[in-house]
């Protein structure tokens, strides 16, 4: 989370309540990114004036500090009714709806700019290179980077066929993307039912063919959209992705319980930034204190998956469109290891536990 932004909009007041928008029940999440500044606010109510409100916030926001531009999304209206459960992965398969993967894994982070997208990519490509059929879910409508990770950006818009929705194919992974149908800049306002429904509809309606995993990148942090995408989906389990810090990693933490409440496993957890490696003598140093994310998982009792380290070829890398866990040397061998890793714990939650028999 921006502390930025919160202090921004810890100044604008919400005309409901008139209590500060950063402490407001209705800021349901708020990102910094890319000179993008997104809020994700509750609606507030049959004669509030959310149309005002936006521009309030355009107006307040745009121009401060590293802040462009404003996009502003409004959920979807709580229901008067209980809402109909989303389908969960036991009611699908009653249902006979088959899951586009044999095992589904979301990638997660408490806050933005963790390098969540980079790992969750790299994992995938990890997996294609070991052989496993894999596809790759960009659900980050904050900042969907999958276009740029993979190297589609300008790649044609997704198609639909009589089999469905047409996954494109990049380094031997299939994938779809927010940024196809948004694009990486795009401010465009999404609501809250938009968002859960094209995921679903990326999760049910895309020709995934028969994946062996499917790497779902989900937007950072733990507010409502993250709840609505993990419960809409049948997901195996969860990857938490922290840079060391504490500030993070308490994030992180908020992440863990958030897919505790929804009863979605967590698989185990990546230190991405770990400790930097010089480019020019390969010397690595601890810059921000390697090791805490490890120490976590432990007190936590979560698989630790691996640390990537922080080295200036993977960003540039990433901008260049190229996934450095299918190349050579100690980054790539992270990526796999964690890979490896990640599925090994996948298989064990995938597993029906084994009946115990009374004689
Ligand atoms: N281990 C690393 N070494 C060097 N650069 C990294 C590393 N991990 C990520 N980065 C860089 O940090 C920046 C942020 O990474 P990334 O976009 O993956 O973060 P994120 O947490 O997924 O944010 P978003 O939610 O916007 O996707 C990118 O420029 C990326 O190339």
């Amino acid at each position: 989370m921006s502390t930025a932004l919160t202090d921004l909009l810890a100044r604008i007041e919400d005309p409901q309540t008139g209590t500060p928008l950063a402490s407001s029940e209705r800021l349901m999440g708020q990102d910094l990114r890319g000179g993008i500044a997104t809020i994700i606010l509750a609606p507030g109510g049959p004669d509030a004036d959310d149309r005002a409100l936006t521009r309030t916030l355009e107006s307040a926001l745009t121009g401060q500090g590293e802040i462009e531009r404003v996009r502003v999304i409004f959920e979807a209206p709580r229901q008067s009714k209980p809402a109909a459960k989303p389908a969960s992965s036991t009611a699908r398969k009653a249902a006979g709806a088959k899951p586009p993967a044999r095992l589904i894994i979301a990638v997660g982070s408490g806050k933005g700019g963790v390098g969540k997208s980079t790992v969750a990519a790299n994992l995938a490509a990890a997996c294609a290179k070991t052989g496993l059929k894999t596809g790759f879910m960009d659900a980050d409508i904050y900042g969907p980077s999958g276009p740029r990770l993979f190297g589609l950006t300008g790649a044609p818009g997704l198609k639909k066929t009589d089999v469905g929705i047409e996954p494109l194919e990049a380094h031997g992974v299939k994938l779809v993307s927010m940024g196809f149908l948004i694009g990486e800049r795009d401010p465009v306002v999404w609501r809250g039912p938009m968002v859960t429904g094209a995921v679903r509809q990326f999760m049910d309606d895309v020709n995934w063919g028969d994946l062996d995993v499917l790497i779902v990148d989900l937007p950072p942090g733990t507010g409502d959209v993250q709840l609505a995408l993990a419960q809409g989906t049948p997901l195996t389990g969860a990857v938490i992705v922290s840079t060391p810090q504490d500030l993070a990693l308490d994030d992180a933490k908020k992440a863990m319980a958030l897919f505790d409440k929804t009863q979605i496993p967590v698989l185990g957890m990546v230190e991405n930034m770990s400790f930097f490696i010089c480019p020019h003598c390969g010397e690595g140093s601890e810059i921000f204190g390697r090791g805490g994310v490890r120490a976590e998982a432990e007190h936590l009792g979560v698989p630790f998956l691996g640390e990537i380290p922080l080295h200036p070829a993977l960003r540039e890398a990433s901008d260049a469109g190229e996934l450095t866990a299918l190349g050579e040397g100690p980054v790539a061998q992270a990526f796999v290891r964690a890979a490896h890793r990640m599925i090994e714990a996948a298989e064990d939650a995938h597993r029906p536990a084994p009946k115990i028999i009374f004689e």
